[in-house]
C-alpha cells in the first residue's frame, strides 16, 4: 500500500487574472511534520496560491489538494488553521470572545476551550490583553490574534499568509519556535513571507517569482547548490539566470 505523506499538494496550477498569467505551473507539496515556506516579492502570487489551495479562488488548470481532498470541503475545516493576509476579526468583541467564537466554529470541546485559549494566547503574547476589545488593538496585536485563532484546535494543517508582518523580532522568533514545535508534533505548515531571513527557518522553501516556482528545496541545499550564504542571494542568483 502506498503511504502518502503529502498533506498538501499543488500540481501544475495555472491562474490568469484577465490577460495576466499570475500563476504558471505551480507545483508544491507539504509533508507531515514539515514547515514549507513560500517566499517571493510582493505580487509574485503567494496569496493567490494559498487562496487556490483553500478553494477561495479557482485555478484555470491543475489540482490543489489538502489531505487528498479538494477544497472547499466542510469536513476538513477543523483540520485547517488558516491565517489570511488581512485580519477578519470581530472588532466589537474582546479577544477572548473572538477566540471562543472561532473555537466553537472549529468544534473545540467546551471544556477544552479555556485551556486552548490560554495556550494560543500565550504563544502570541496576548495573555494580558484577552479581555480588551479588538477595536482597541494595534495592527500588530490584531495579526497576533489572527495567528492565535489559526492555531486553535491544534489543526493538522496550518496555512499562514505573512504571519509575522508588523510583529517585532523577539516575538517573531518565539512564533517560529512554536511553529517548529508544532512541526515536530507532526503538523504540516505552509507559510508565506517576503522576509528572506525567515526562509532559513523552514524545512523546505519554494521561491516564487512572477508566478513560477524557480527553486524548491531545503534552504541549506539551495545555498550550497548556488554557492551563496543565504536565501536572498539564492533568489538574486536564480532570478538573474
Ligand atoms: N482578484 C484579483 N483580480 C485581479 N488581479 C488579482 C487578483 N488577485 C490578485 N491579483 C493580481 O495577481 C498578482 C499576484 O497577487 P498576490 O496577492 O497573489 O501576490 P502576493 O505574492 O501575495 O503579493 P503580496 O506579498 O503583496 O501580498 C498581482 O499582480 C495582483 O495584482
Amino acid at each position: 500500500m502506498k503511504i502518502n505523506n503529502q498533506r498538501i499538494q499543488l500540481q501544475n496550477i495555472k491562474k490568469k487574472f484577465g490577460n495576466d498569467n499570475v500563476l504558471n505551473s505551480v507545483n508544491l507539496t507539504v509533508n507531515s511534520g514539515e514547515i514549507v515556506g513560500l517566499i517571493g516579492p510582493s505580487g509574485s502570487g503567494k496569496s493567490t496560491t494559498i487562496k487556490i489551495l483553500l478553494g477561495m479562488e479557482k485555478a484555470d488548470e491543475g489540482e490543489a489538494l489538502i489531505l487528498e481532498k479538494r477544497m472547499p470541503n466542510r469536513k476538513l475545516l477543523a483540520d485547517i488553521g488558516y491565517m489570511a493576509q488581512s485580519d477578519a476579526l470581530y472588532e466589537s468583541m474582546t479577544a477572548r470572545e473572538n477566540l471562543r467564537f472561532f473555537g466553537y466554529m472549529k468544534d473545540v470541546a467546551k471544556k477544552e476551550l479555556p485551556k486552548e485559549i490560554e495556550y494560543v494566547a500565550e504563544v502570541v503574547d496576548l495573555t494580558n490583553y484577552l479581555d480588551k476589545k479588538v477595536s482597541g488593538y494595534s495592527g500588530g496585536m490584531k495579526r497576533r490574534l489572527s495567528l492565535a485563532i489559526a492555531l486553535l484546535a491544534k489543526p493538522k494543517i496550518i496555512i499562514l499568509d505573512e504571519p509575522t508582518v508588523g510583529i517585532d523580532p523577539a516575538l517573531r522568533l518565539k512564533i517560529w519556535k512554536e511553529l517548529a514545535k508544532l512541526r515536530d508534533e507532526g503538523r504540516s505548515i505552509l507559510v508565506t513571507t517576503h522576509v528572506m531571513s525567515e526562509a532559513e527557518l523552514t524545512d523546505r522553501v519554494a521561491l516564487l517569482f512572477e508566478g513560477k516556482i524557480i527553486a524548491f528545496d531545503k534552504p541549506k541545499k539551495l545555498e550550497d547548490e548556488y554557492k551563496v550564504n543565504n536565501i536572498e542571494e539564492v533568489f538574486l542568483k536564480v532570478e538573474g539566470e
